[in-house]
């Protein structure tokens, strides 16, 4: 059975779940189990701490494991990122009081407080500086104003808890993060695997594309099909009504309006768009 460890709580989890039952698999009914068995697709899930599942799977303990792309490479695990999630965007940044630092070479013989020491000390590392990195739990923000550090590294999403904090960013993104699927660096992979990801890239196509229909005359079918080329080609079939056909295809949901827009200005009439619930590409 493919051991898959899938995020018990935080920002990831609820969104991780979501994704995992859209894709067909038996989720957890309590939000305190710690193992679901789907027997029917041979997988088991794991449910642990999105800090922790770069180690399992780095480990070779469990095969697959869905975590934020931040908490892996900080990790230092041997895990891959096999595929990315399209949730749980963020980005990682240096802050610091407002109006106090505006660039990286500033933190020199500074303490910079993160719970993702080894992204800061590797980045810091890139860059040159020398500076003290003070490893927290969680709530950096604080650390300043309480005098454990100048400067933070931390994960912002919004950037609600920096404002309120009265911190600013200063210096380039350290990294862009979101979901990510991982799986072991070294060794085959893992059976039922390529199974399983090409369930969550249905999700993600079912999520990304609309399925569009139209109908237009046959003299600008091809004007028409410019603007729809779909993923692989848009199927046009006849219609009852001489000098017509339907075209049906393949469009990227934030283009859909847009896309009708320009269909209907050539002619397209009964442009329909419909969700695609999943689908094997
Ligand atoms: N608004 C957000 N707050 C925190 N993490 C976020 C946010 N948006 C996305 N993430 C991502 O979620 C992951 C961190 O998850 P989480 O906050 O659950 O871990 P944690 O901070 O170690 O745990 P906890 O906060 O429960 O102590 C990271 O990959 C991070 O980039
Ligand atoms: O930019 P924002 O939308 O405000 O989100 C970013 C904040 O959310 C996370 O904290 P979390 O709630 O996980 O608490 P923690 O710091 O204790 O981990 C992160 O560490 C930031 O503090
Ligand atoms: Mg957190």
């Amino acid at each position: 059975m493919l051991k898959v460890a899938v995020p018990n709580k935080g920002a990831l989890s609820e969104a991780a779940a979501l994704m995992l039952g859209e894709a067909g698999y038996r989720q957890r009914r309590n939000a305190k189990d710690l193992v679901t068995v789907d027997a029917d697709n041979q997988v088991e899930f794991f449910y642990l701490r999105p800090r922790d599942i770069a180690i399992y799977v780095g480990e070779g303990t469990l095969d697959v494991g869905i975590t934020g792309r931040d908490l892996l490479l900080d990790s230092g695990a041997k895990a891959d990122e096999a595929m990315a999630l399209g949730f749980g965007e963020s980005t990682f940044r240096f802050a610091a009081p407002a109006g106090t630092l505006s660039s990286e070479r500033e933190l020199a013989g500074r303490r910079i407080a993160t719970s993702y020491p080894g992204i800061v000390r590797a980045h810091l590392s890139t860059l040159g500086v020398e500076a003290d990195v003070v490893r927290l739990d969680g709530a950096v923000e604080t650390s300043i104003r309480l005098g454990v550090a100048d400067a933070i590294a931390d994960v912002v999403e919004t950037g609600t808890t920096l404002r309120q904090a009265g911190l600013e960013v200063f210096g380039d993104p350290i990294l862009s993060s979101e979901a990510v699927v991982i799986t072991r660096h070294e060794g085959d992979e893992p059976e039922g695997f390529a199974v399983f990801r090409r369930r969550l890239e249905s999700v993600l196509v079912a999520r990304t594309y609309v399925m569009m229909d139209y109908d237009i005359r046959v003299d600008r079918v091809e004007e028409a099909v410019r603007l729809t080329p779909g993923i692989e080609s848009p199927t046009v079939s006849p219609l009852h009504r001489e000098g017509w056909v339907a075209v049906r295809s393949m469009v990227p949901r934030d283009t859909a309006q847009r896309v009708m827009d320009d269909l209907y200005a050539i002619g397209a009439r009964g442009i329909l768009v419909t969700d695609i619930l999943s689908c094997r590409i």
